[in-house]
């Protein structure tokens, strides 16, 4: 069985974070194994407290995690602190991890913040020059190119200074667009596109850790980068369109429409 790790925080609502990943890798048939960064008090309204886990026990938890079971592929997600994103970008090279998508989550869906300024000069510094992919949404990738995007040929721009700066493929999500959920791929060979239509719903709770976890296991699985990010934008929009409705704010994904083979 192929092996995947989330390091990421918890999400106590279940629809991001940790437990997505874990729900996406199993869903794909990948055996989830995690390194959790941080706890947050969350549910579907909101986040109520973030208790960030000591970058030593991080470490340990890497160490454990890699000199048993070495993953096929790493997804990271949310790193609140620049100390543990160094100690993500040593553990990592030390063990010569391959396959890494990151997703630098900067804000939740429900507008709180996930991240420190500092967190994310560590992030581009230490953890972008070595990743497979990373996976902004709009508003992180402008930040990480410091340009504005406000058209399809922005994004492109964007993307491709976003890949001239670190060295990392880029899957720039147009889930926040005013348009359809077009993604963006941009690598060393050029853009692709992956178009999906709008779903209108406010049930979008963890589609940034969903995509990022989906990407990772079919990267795990031995699919190319290009063939992963196609495969995984089927399954969020399987996942979006089940439209589960749990919650009172923005609810979560139904992760298990499908099983494995049929996305
Ligand atoms: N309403 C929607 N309809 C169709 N696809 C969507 C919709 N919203 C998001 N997506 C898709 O979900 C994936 C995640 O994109 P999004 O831009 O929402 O990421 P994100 O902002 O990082 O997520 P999160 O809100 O979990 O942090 C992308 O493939 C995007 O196109
Ligand atoms: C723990 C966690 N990671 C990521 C996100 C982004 O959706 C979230 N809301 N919570």
């Amino acid at each position: 069985m192929k092996t995947a790790l989330t390091i990421a925080g918890s999400d106590s609502s279940g629809g991001a974070g940790i437990q997505a990943d874990i729900k996406t890798m199993t869903a794909h048939g990948v055996y989830a194994m995690s390194a959790v960064t941080a706890l947050t008090a969350q549910n579907t309204t909101g986040v109520k407290g973030i208790f960030e886990v000591p970058p030593t026990f991080l470490a340990d938890q890497l160490d454990c995690v890699f000199t048993d079971i070495p993953p096929d592929a790493v997804k990271i997600g949310m790193v609140s602190n620049k100390e543990l994103i160094e100690t993500i970008a040593e553990k990592l090279s030390e063990y010569g991890a391959k396959n890494i998508v990151l997703d630098p989550v900067m804000v939740a869906t429900s507008g709180a913040s996930l991240s420190s300024e500092s967190a994310v000069t560590a992030l581009k510094e230490r953890l972008l020059p070595n990743c497979t992919v990373v996976t902004p949404n709009l508003f992180e990738a402008e930040i990480l190119s410091g340009l504005k995007i406000r058209s399809k040929i922005d994004m492109e721009q964007a993307s491709q200074a976003i890949l001239g700066a670190y060295g990392c493929a880029v899957l720039l999500k147009g889930g926040h667009s005013e348009n359809d959920a077009d993604d963006l791929l941009y690598q060393q060979s050029g853009p692709t596109w992956f178009h999906a239509g709008r779903i209108e719903t406010k049930n979008t709770h963890g589609t940034g850790c969903t995509l990022s976890s989906a990407i990772c296991s079919n990267l795990a699985k031995g699919f190319d980068l290009n063939t992963s990010v196609k495969k995984a934008k089927r399954y969020i929009t399987g996942a979006l369109e089940a439209n589960l409705d749990l919650g009172i704010g923005s609810g979560p994904l139904n992760l298990a429409f499908a099983i494995e083979g049929n996305f």
